[in-house]
Parts: C-alpha cells; structure tokens; sequence
C-alpha cells in the first residue's frame, strides 16, 4: 500500500496542513501532520462551542464505527506552549488511500487559545514514536505505526515547498522529488524523538561566490519536527550567520532575530555527517512584522532563530523546504536530498 497527500501552506508557510478521512461515511479534516508529536487529535462534537474559531469538526455521532476508548484520556503540550486534551475513540483513519482501523482519534474537549483562533486546522497528526502518545492509562498508537505493515516501504516522506503545496507521501519514495542520492544518518528515537547529531555549519557569502566560510564545528543534537515553522539552532550559528546581514538584528521586542525584508541573505549550510544541506537565503527570510504586506514592510522575522533554553535544536519547516527528507520508521533513520 502507498499513498500521497498535499500539504497546503498557511499564511506565510506558519504551518502545512494535509486531508485526514475519519470515520464511516468518511469524514475528511485537515491536520497539520507532526513528526515533533505523536498523538492524532481533533477538534470534534465534544469541542465546546465556546472552543471553537471556525474549525471543521469529527462529529463523532456521524461515524458509525466510532467506538470510545472506555477510561482513558489524553492531554498534551507543545514548545510553544499551546496545549490540548480530551477522550479517545477508535475509528478508520485513512491518509492518500492509506487505511489503518482502530486508530486512536483523540477528540479535543478543552483547546488553548493559539488551536482556537487557527481556524484552518481541525487538529493535528502525529509522526513521532508512540513513546510520546500521551494516552492515558493505555498509551495510543501513531497512524505510521499502526500503517507500517501494509506500507510497501516502511517509510514516509516530506516535500515541503515555500508558498506552495508541497506532499507527504507514505510507504514509497518518489524519486521525482529529488536529486542526487539520499544522505542517510542515524537517529536516537529513545527520546521518542526523530533525533540526530548535525556537526557543524558554514555560511555561504550572498553571492555565492563561494566565499563560503570554513566549516563551523558546531554540533548540536537536533530533530527533524514538521510541526514546528523555523529551524532553531544554537545561537552561535545565529550569530554567525546573521552578522553576514546587514541591518540584522536581535530584538528582544521582535521575540528573536529580525532582517530587512530587502536584504540579500546568504545561504547558510548546515553539516549533517559528511552531508552538507544547503538552506537558501531566501528561506531565511520569514514574515514580514511591522506590517501585512510584504511589499512595503520594512523588517522581516528571521528563519531561522536561536534554539537557547532547549534540549536540542529543531529543523522544522524552513529546513523542509530546502530539503527532501525521508523518515524510515522500518530502519529509524532520517535521509536527506537537494531539491
Ligand atoms: O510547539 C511547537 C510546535 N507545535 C506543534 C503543534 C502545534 C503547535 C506548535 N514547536 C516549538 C518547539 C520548541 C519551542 C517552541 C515551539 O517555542 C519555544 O521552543
């Protein structure tokens, strides 16, 4: 079995969502599929109204092969903060025609206030290792895990893209999506994490002239997380990077790094092993914040941010867009690719 499904950017790529069917007749929601989390949860019938910002629900009454998990809940919370909780049901999830039955479909009864006011997410998909269900007292399954022995690959893939639609495909590799060959590298999952050690960086000068400065031998322990927009590194390769900008600056009101939104970034190379992924200036290069329109708006957010305070650095979005990424649950690695 294989499958594909788009994942659609929000405004300014915060976040990528892609259509989940649930439920008999088959319900379809779309999620924000995240390999940082993994619990399947949704806005649903038990959402009180007071919850909700306009989401599509999982009416739970609708499905006739919705059955409640007796006893348990869930409840969990994310870096930035946010959380929700709720009940368990059982029920038909399928992804690009991929069917898993008895899928824990976590339905949201209490959402904070950044889930309420997005109104285009009707919850979310979890990718990580079932250590990190937050099921309770019987710990859930994440769809990978309960896809993987019908998949004809035990794998998934990401292909993000800025502004544009980009896929997630399940349980094969389309070798379209890509070029040159895969760079594999081990992860850690004991965190239940897609964990892996990145061993340096270099920054490439604007025009890439080549003027790239010499590998940077700062490593860091990392995961590769969807969910999360920016890529969040150690503050040295801010540093770094940033002093190449003109205009850069770090401001404590702006909540990180911020650039002028006209500025010619240098791409900036983060060393995986012996692989060198390359993320595009113009990646770094994020939403506009004195205004809405980033045509006239003088001072944009960086990419790329500092990951100070956390257990490890975070390749999110702004990483997927610059590279192809393979999860292969079966062999727990993490492959990488130019696009
Ligand atoms: O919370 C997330 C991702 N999260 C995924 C589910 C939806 C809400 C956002 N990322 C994140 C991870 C670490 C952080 C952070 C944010 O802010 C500070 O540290």
């Amino acid at each position: 079995d294989q499958g594909e499904v788009s994942a659609t950017p929000q405004l300014f790529d915060v976040e990528y969502l892609a259509p989940v069917q649930i439920g008999t007749p088959p319900q379809t929601l779309n999620l924000n599929f995240d390999t940082g989390s993994s619990d399947l949860w949704v806005f649903s019938s038990e959402t009180p109204q007071q919850s909700r910002g306009g989401q599509k629900i999982f009416e739970i009454e609708k499905s006739s092969s919705a059955q409640r998990l007796a006893n348990n809940t869930w409840a969990i919370s994310y870096g930035d903060g946010s959380r929700s909780s709720g009940n368990v049901y059982l029920d038909v999830v399928s992804v690009g025609g991929v069917n898993v039955f008895n899928q824990a479909v976590e339905s949201a009864t209490s959402v904070s206030s950044s889930f309420i006011s997005d109104a285009a997410s009707s919850g979310l998909l979890g990718l990580a290792f079932d250590k990190l269900n937050t099921v309770k007292p019987s710990k859930q399954k994440t769809f990978i895990t309960n896809a993987l022995e019908s998949l004809e690959l035990g794998v998934f893939t990401a292909n993000l893209k800025k502004s544009e639609p980009g896929n997630y495909n399940f349980g094969f590799i389309d070798e379209t999506e890509f070029t040159g060959p895969l760079n594999y590298v081990d992860v850690d999952s004991s965190d239940g994490f897609w964990a892996f050690q990145a061993t340096g960086y270099s920054v490439e000068g604007a025009s890439g002239n080549g003027t790239g400065s010499p590998v940077v031998p700062i490593a860091h322990n990392a995961i590769a997380d969807t969910g999360t927009t920016l890529l969040l590194l150690p503050a040295g390769i801010n540093q770094a990077y940033y002093r190449q900008v003109k205009g850069a600056k770090e401001d404590p009101q702006a909540g990180g790094w911020t650039v002028p939104c006209k500025a010619d970034l240098p791409d900036l190379t983060l060393h995986i092993g012996s692989y060198k992924a390359v993320i595009p200036g113009e990646l770094i290069l994020f939403a506009p914040i004195d205004t809405d329109d980033i045509k006239t708006a003088k001072t944009c957010f960086g990419g790329m941010q500092s990951s100070a305070g956390m257990p490890f650095a975070i390749y999110g979005d702004v990483f997927f867009k610059a590279q192809f990424t393979v999860f292969d649950v079966e062999n727990g690695k993490l492959a990488f690719a130019p696009k």
